[in-house]
């Protein structure tokens, strides 16, 4: 449905999208996820046709948007992330407006306005103005002049932000709904609402693609290290000597603990981390030393995130403070 081919994009001097390539298959949701800066607006802007490229290929339904963009972009439907809204305006004016624009007359017109306005719920607010709306219904009229055309791709970016939380929940149903009829390709730097909401997730960060599959696939393959956390009345010679025999360690770091016992941070690059604490329990066995304290921390997709965005911009995210 869609192919993103070496795409690169420099501002000036400063290289914002690096040979980016992708390719996205119909139907699905699709979560581009990725730290404020990280070059998600212009790639997608440039999906659009908003935006030039310095090198690289879009192709939208088989349509180059650089060399054919009235086809590839009737394949499109874009809310950017600072949407245009002619705020004198009623829904119902500025749907019919853009519907025009896109070219839509008459019944057709009329159809279709309706359409999108019972599917994004805003049927109770079509004649109020849209500067008397709400943020969240703002965003929905943004969503529904993008449905318009009936276009087979839904691009959003960044379409939660500045919502409150009852707002965010709606507007995320609203996505899924829109997904089970149209491929959705929507942008966050929250990584539990793309969790929440797409099929397959792509990473990116510093104008890369780092990483490009589905939640539980990311989870497994860049699994984070998962970790024990054992404290042991064994000393740390000791504790070293009795997990010779466990062969799933890959790191073993003693922490200072009190005096009294000893504490360590076992990890383990394994999928399964009861393999891990079932081969300590059992090395404990044969010895005579106790566990006091056992705890598992099973690497998530939240670690895993966050270690592809600070390895390629070497800077903290805010994805684990918001997600
Ligand atoms: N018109 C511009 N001129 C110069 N630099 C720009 C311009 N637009 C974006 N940038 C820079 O390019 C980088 C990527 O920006 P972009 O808006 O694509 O990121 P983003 O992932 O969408 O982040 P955000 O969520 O903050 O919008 C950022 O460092 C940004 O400052």
């Amino acid at each position: 449905m869609i192919s993103v081919e070496h795409l690169t994009k420099y501002y000036g001097n400063f290289l914002a999208v690096d040979d980016i390539s992708f390719h996205i298959k119909e139907g699905h949701v699709y979560g581009f996820l990725g730290p404020n800066g990280a070059g998600k607006s212009t790639t997608m802007n440039i999906m659009t046709g908003c935006l030039s490229a310095a090198s690289g290929h879009v192709r939208i339904d088989g349509h180059d948007i650089f060399e054919e963009p009235d086809e590839a972009k009737r394949q499109i439907g874009y809310l950017p992330e600072h949407p245009q809204l002619y705020l004198n305006d009623t829904p119902m004016e500025y749907l019919r407006f853009v519907g025009e624009a896109k070219g839509l007359r008459g019944e057709e017109l009329d159809r279709q306005v309706g359409e999108v306005i019972r599917k994004t719920g805003i049927a109770g607010v079509r004649n109020r103005r849209i500067s008397n709306l709400s943020k969240g219904y703002r965003q929905r009229v943004g969503i529904a002049q993008a449905l318009l055309g009936n276009p087979k791709v839904i691009i959003l970016d960044e379409p939660t932000v500045g919502l409150d939380p009852l707002q965010i929940i709606e507007i995320r149903d609203l996505i899924k709904e829109l997904g089970r009829s149209h491929t959705v390709i929507f942008s966050s730097h929250i990584l539990s609402e793309v969790q929440a909401i797409c099929d397959q997730i792509l990473i990116i960060s510093k104008g890369k693609l780092v990483a490009y599959d589905t939640a539980a696939n990311l989870e497994k393959q860049l699994l984070a290290p998962s970790e024990i956390r054992l404290t042991t009345d064994a000393s740390a010679d000791e504790l070293r000597h009795i997990l010779t025999k466990v062969s799933a360690i890959s790191r073993l770091r003693m922490e200072k603990g009190n005096s009294k016992w000893t504490m360590a941070r076992i990890s383990t690059d394994r999928s399964d981390i009861h393999e891990l604490s079932g081969a300590i329990y059992k090395a404990f066995t044969t010895s005579d030393k106790m566990i006091l304290e056992m705890a598992l921390k099973k690497g998530t997709l939240e670690d895993v995130f966050i270690e592809l965005t600070e390895s390629s911009t070497g800077e903290k995210t805010n994805a684990r403070k918001e997600a």
